[in-house]
């Protein structure tokens, strides 16, 4: 059994299929982003959002700031104003029902059954705060937020990063090897690794196996907690 006092989690490919992010959230900000943004670009959390995207871009005007956001989009780039526009674009879609997030079917039953014991969930993914709180409040098994004590994004850094994880484990008032990772990016697993965290890698099936450097398992009931 592993003894731990919080669980982090990641979303794409480990709570939700990679295929739900690249075939319909994605492309569902992609369609509407040119617009959303010349309709939305007068409101001050929508201004902040595109000035840092200026920056981050390196470009000056609301065009050329499209078509660089639209380039990062097309390479799955975790740039952090991007996520910010996607989620406020996604708001929508969750809140008239087209979005639906997928979500694979052990996992509401096993964060219940970890939150009834008493441990501590916190999502931390590229997708933003409010993109999250969205994703996890409209899931195919209902609202899950209410077992979720926190969100992380890329505001504590990027997820291949061990300080984002050091960061996480300041936040929440846990000692590193109280906490367990899940993801399915080898990377993201070796930088909490690092970070002193326990670590499970998610390897969804229909997913290549690649070379075991952290616990192994493919469904969430597999996990000894
Ligand atoms: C269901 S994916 C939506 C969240 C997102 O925008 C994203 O980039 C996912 O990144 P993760 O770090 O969870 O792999
Ligand atoms: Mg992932």
């Amino acid at each position: 059994m592993l003894s731990v006092d919080a669980v982090v989690l990641d979303i794409e490919g480990t709570t939700t299929s990679v295929a739900f992010a690249t075939d319909v959230l994605y492309p569902y900000a992609r369609e509407r982003l040119p617009n959303y943004v010349r309709q939305h670009r007068d409101e001050p959390e929508v201004g902040a959002i595109l000035d840092e995207a200026r920056e981050a871009g390196g470009v000056f005007n609301d065009e050329a700031v499209v078509v660089r956001m639209c380039h990062w989009m097309e390479r799955d780039q975790k740039v952090t104003p991007l996520k910010a526009l996607q989620g406020l674009i996604w708001e929508e879609g969750y809140r008239t029902g087209e979005l639906v997030s997928h979500l694979y079917p052990d996992v509401a039953p096993a964060l219940a059954a970890w939150h009834a014991r008493g441990l501590a969930l916190y999502i931390y993914s590229s997708g933003s705060v409010h993109a999250q709180k969205l994703i996890y409040g409209h899931t195919l098994a209902g609202d899950l937020t209410p077992l979720l004590s926190g969100y992380f994004d890329t505001h504590v850094g990027h997820k291949r990063e061990v300080a984002s994880y050091r960061r996480i484990a300041e936040a929440i008032g846990m000692l590193p090897g109280r906490i367990l990772f899940l993801s399915d990016v080898r990377e993201e697993l070796d930088a909490a690794r690092e970070a002193g965290w326990q670590t499970i890698w998610v390897v969804r099936e229909g997913v290549p196996r690649l070379a075991a450097a952290h616990r192994r398992v493919t469904r969430f009931d597999q996990i000894p907690l």
